[in-house]
């Protein structure tokens, strides 16, 4: 099998994470912190021996709980990124970048050319003399990606490379993974905490929430139908775990919903009712008639978006949150602030219905 498949619990950790990618292909892995992701990568790596678990990258397997496998790193065909560039100080930029070559057994003369190839692929060349402490951080970081392609891994593992970065340099340092990743073909697995970058360097991302794999699907389909309350939040969407009743559905607290169902929707199981904060109106009072979705919040919140005004509410409930976009102007003639008790009402036609998946 090519492509790498990934099982790996770790019981003093929480973490019992499985997926599995084709050749070239490149995998985000998002959540929350402390939901398992670094520990996920570190399995693939060979740096965390899981309890359980199997890693087979192109057929080769590297880590097999079951027969005693257990590749060391250095002989698993995988780069890792951290979120620190973490480079030879004592090296320069080139000799950094040779090291792998050197390690596996090339001439001087050959490794110095592979470390020119990459500097030159990252716009690093004019920083091959240096050394490590008279880069930025953001440079650093580009050298630490040709170091980590010249070992010419069979797969590559980023965790969180842009997190370290200044708001300046982390928009440069993506697109250079993007070519790198995408244009390379490179088979990849990226944690990271931000939405942009999946949407600009994976096919396809995983949501890791409390150590399980809870949703996954291509970067659109998770952000435009997330089952996720992490992935909602990064989409920006309004969440509400639902169950079926006997004539339609309600939430855990007993909420009624209406909404349409799609097409993977299965009557009777767990579902996500998921919907805009632009189509959520604010009322001072319950409005009456159907087929109208009603909550009872309380204002947290209030945050001006340019034209906009989000309300962030908790469920009166207190098991979900929901999130209103409404103008300034409704906002100074309903008089909203913080603590106010409202209800939050959206039509049946902006409520899209989605199964859970169980993964
Ligand atoms: N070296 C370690 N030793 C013991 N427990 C650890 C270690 N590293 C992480 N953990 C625990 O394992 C769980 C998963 O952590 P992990 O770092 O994998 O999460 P993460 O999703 O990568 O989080 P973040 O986004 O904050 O980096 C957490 O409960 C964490 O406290």
């Amino acid at each position: 099998m090519t492509g790498l498949s990934v099982e790996a619990r770790v019981d003093a950790r929480g973490v019992d994470v499985g997926f599995d990618l084709g050749e070239g292909e490149v995998l985000a892995v998002l959540g929350p912190n402390g939901a398992g992701k670094s520990t996920a990568l570190s399995v693939v790596a060979g740096l965390v021996r899981p309890d359980f678990g199997r890693v087979e990258l192109n057929g080769r397997v590297l880590t097999d709980t079951a027969r005693g496998v257990a590749v060391p790193p250095h002989r698993r065909g995988i780069a890792l990124l951290a979120q620190q560039a973490l480079l030879f100080p004592h090296l320069t930029v080139a000799a950094n970048v040779a090291f792998a070559p050197r390690s596996a057994g090339r001439g001087r003369r050959e490794a110095r050319a592979i470390a020119e190839k990459w500097l030159d692929a990252v716009d690093a060349t004019q920083f091959a003399d240096r050394r490590p402490h008279e880069l930025s951080g953001g440079q650093a970081q580009r050298v630490a990606v040709a170091r980590a392609l010249a070992a010419e891994p069979q797969a590559l593992l980023l965790d969180e490379p842009m997190s370290a970065l200044d708001v300046a340099a982390a928009p440069a340092l993506r697109v250079l993974l993007r070519r790198v990743l995408r244009e390379g073909d490179r088979t990849a697995v990226v944690v990271t905490h931000d939405i942009l970058d999946a949407l600009a360097l994976a096919d396809r991302v995983i949501v890791v929430e409390g150590g399980q794999v809870v949703e996954f699907g291509s970067v659109r389909d998770v952000l435009t139908r997330p089952r996720s309350a992490f992935a909602a939040r990064i989409a920006g969407l309004n969440l509400v775990p639902v169950f079926g009743a006997q004539d339609g559905f309600e939430t855990e607290t007993g909420v009624r919903l209406h909404g349409l169902p799609d097409a993977d929707f299965v009557p009777g199981a767990p579902a996500v009712a998921v919907f805009a904060p632009h189509s959520v109106a604010v009322h001072r009072r319950s409005p009456e008639g159907s087929p109208r979705n009603v909550f009872r919040v309380s204002i947290s919140e209030i945050e001006v978006r340019g034209p906009t005004v989000r309300v962030r509410a908790a469920e009166a409930g207190g098991r979900f949150e929901l999130s209103a976009d409404v103008t300034a102007a409704s906002v100074a003639e309903l008089d909203l602030v913080p603590g106010l008790d409202v209800f939050f009402v959206v039509k049946a036609t902006e409520v899209a219905l989605h199964a859970v998946r169980t993964c």
